[in-house]
This record gives C-alpha cells, structure tokens and sequence, in this order.
C-alpha cells in the first residue's frame, strides 16, 4: 500500500499540474539522465534522487550571503540553467509520459478550475431500495449511478489488495476507512463522460463525509433519504436472493446498528443544512418514484403539470 508521505507528494504533484505519481519518478528520472540534453553543464549534475524524490532535484544553488548581494556571473548563469532545466524537465515529462495537466483536464480532487460534477447522495437503511430507485433515476433523469457498495465488491473480486479487508469488513457490517472507497468512486467518476452521478450508499458515517469533502470539494446538490422501517427493510434484504454474504440476519442486526449509530448523524448533518429530501420508501416501488420523481421535476414543470385550464 502506498505511504502518507507518497500520497502528498502526489497531491503536491498534481497542485504543481503533474498526472505522473511520485512510484513513476524513478522512471521520470531514468528518462532525464538517459535523454543527456540538459542546457547547461551545471543542470546536468543535478541531482535526482534514486527514488525520484522531488525534494532530491532541486539543485542547491550557490548563496550570497552579506551586504554585496550582486550575483556573480556564474551564480547567474546556475540560476537560468536551473529554470531551463525546469521548463525542459515539464515539458519532458508531457512528451515522454504525457504528464502536464490541462487545467481543464484535472481530476476530482477540487483543485485549480476543474468543473466538478453533479452529486447527489443516496441514502437510507440497508434494504431502504436505493439501488432500486437509482436505476429508474438513471433511466429518466440521465445520472450514472454508483454504488459505494457494488464498487467495494467489484474491489473484492478484482483480487486487489484490500479485497480480504474490505471482504471480513463487509461480513461484519463494518464501514471501510473512507481511503478506500473514495480512491474507488473517484476513480469511477473520472472515468465516466457523464457529469452527474447518483452516490448510493455513501457517505455512511462522519469520517466518509468529511474526508470525501476534504478531497474532492464536492458539495452534494442534495441528499435523497430513503425513510423506512426496519422490519420492512429485514424482510426485503431475507428475500432480495443475491447471495449476498451480508444479507443475513445476524450482520442484518448489525448494518441495522452502524445505520443508527454512524449513518444517521451523517443524514442529520445535511439535514440542519436543508439538503435533505425524504422519502417515505415503505411503499410498492412504483410509489416510491412517484415521490422521487417530484424530487427531481423543476418547480417550474410541477407548476405546468397542475395547472388546471378553467373554462
Ligand atoms: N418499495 C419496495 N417494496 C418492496 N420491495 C422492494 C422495494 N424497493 C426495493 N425492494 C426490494 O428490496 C430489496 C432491497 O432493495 P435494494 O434496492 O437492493 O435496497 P438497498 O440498495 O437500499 O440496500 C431488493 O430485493 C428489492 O427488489
Ligand atoms: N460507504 C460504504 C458503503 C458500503 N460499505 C460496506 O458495504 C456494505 C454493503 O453496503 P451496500 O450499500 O451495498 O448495501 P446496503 O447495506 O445498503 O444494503 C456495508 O454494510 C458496508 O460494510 C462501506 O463500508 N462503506
């Protein structure tokens, strides 16, 4: 797994407009010392770090130090070499490994003038119908759906690292570290052309909700809650049939415990911000898009629909 301290060098990397991580350095570095047309004999000594620690490139310039600040010529011309050696080092990097970002082109970590997509947040007890619902969202109003929970169990079958972690934290009903999913929806949104997304299932506790904030600078449009007793939530996941490890009563009891306890609060929160839209989800399904669809009908449109012509 990745290190902290690689995981900023990266963020930083992508502050500065770079794509490539700090694990690719090495390579980037490679690539210099290979390519061997530094302008400049002093830039060509400069040192990259054998794990391509940014840190390690910079060159250490020559100081001045007293009243006489007046640059001696060969500390000049180390200056323009160095900045030479910048600009060749970024546009090294777009040739070789496609690295500059566009400004336009930034990823979903809220950073300089990228167009952060729609987001709603779909949430509700386990067993509420929120997938269910998201599919008919997505068939009449054009969001892509992602289910925090479907993308965990994708992670699960892919063989990845964290696939046994997040496996044991799934059979408990337990809530995977935010690092985790986040990495996971934010991969899928960058990867979808759509610019509106249905998050189910997420955030489901206090650390998931700030840290996506924190990373992503999205701000919900709203939150869809989907109100439902438990009994009729236990009913629906015994008889929802996807062989899901979950879906028995015994971590039934538990996701019902981490719903009050963690995800509840989340709801509140958003609630005290006037973002909530509640649902009333005990009903056959196709009531239950009657209220979603009011949700996402414009005032305007609801205006037109009731308008009664009086002769
Ligand atoms: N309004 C409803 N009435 C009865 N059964 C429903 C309703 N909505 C969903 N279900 C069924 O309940 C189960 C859980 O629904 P699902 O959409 O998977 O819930 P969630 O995503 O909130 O866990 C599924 O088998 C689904 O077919
Ligand atoms: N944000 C999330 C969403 C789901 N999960 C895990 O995935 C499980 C299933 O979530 P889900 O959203 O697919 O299903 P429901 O519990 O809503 O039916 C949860 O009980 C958690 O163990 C998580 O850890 N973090």
């Amino acid at each position: 797994m990745m290190m902290v301290n690689e995981e900023e060098d990266d963020e930083l990397l992508g502050v500065l407009g770079y794509k490539v991580r700090l694990s690719e350095m090495a390579e980037v570095a490679l690539k210099l010392e290979q390519s061997g047309t530094f302008i400049g004999s002093d830039v060509a000594e400069v040192p990259v770090h054998k794990d391509g620690r940014l840190d390690g490139f910079l060159p250490d310039l020559p100081r001045r130090s007293g009243r006489n600040r007046l640059m001696s010529r060969a500390h000049k011309s180390r200056i323009i070499n160095y900045v030479s050696s910048l600009s060749y080092f970024n546009e090294l990097l777009s040739t070789t490994m496609g690295s500059t970002v566009d400004a336009a082109d930034k990823g979903v970590n809220g950073t300089a003038s990228a167009k952060k997509p729609t987001v709603i947040f779909v949430l509700g007890g386990p067993g509420s119908g929120k997938g269910t619902q998201c599919a008919y969202i997505v068939e009449h109003y054009g969001y892509t759906h992602l289910s925090a929970g479907d993308l965990l169990r994708a992670e699960i079958k892919s063989g990845s690292e964290n696939g046994t972690m997040i496996q044991n934290m799934i059979k408990e009903g337990k809530i995977v570290p935010s690092e985790v999913t986040i990495k996971l929806l934010q991969k899928a949104i960058q990867e979808n052309g759509n610019d509106k997304f249905l998050i189910d299932g997420f955030p489901r506790n206090e650390e998931n909700r700030a840290a996506f904030e924190k990373v992503t600078e999205i701000e919900p449009k709203f939150v869809l809650f989907f109100d439902c007793p438990e009994e009729e939530m236990e009913r629906r996941l015994l008889g929802r049939n996807q062989g899901r490890e979950d879906d028995n009563i015994e971590t039934i009891r538990k996701r019902f415990k981490v719903f009050l306890e963690s995800s509840l609060p989340v709801i509140q929160y958003y609630q005290a911000k006037g973002k909530v839209r509640k649902i009333h989800a005990a009903k056959p399904i196709e009531d239950v898009f009657q209220e979603v669809k009011a949700v996402f009908t414009p005032e305007a449109e609801k205006v037109k629909n009731n308008t009664c012509v009086i002769l």
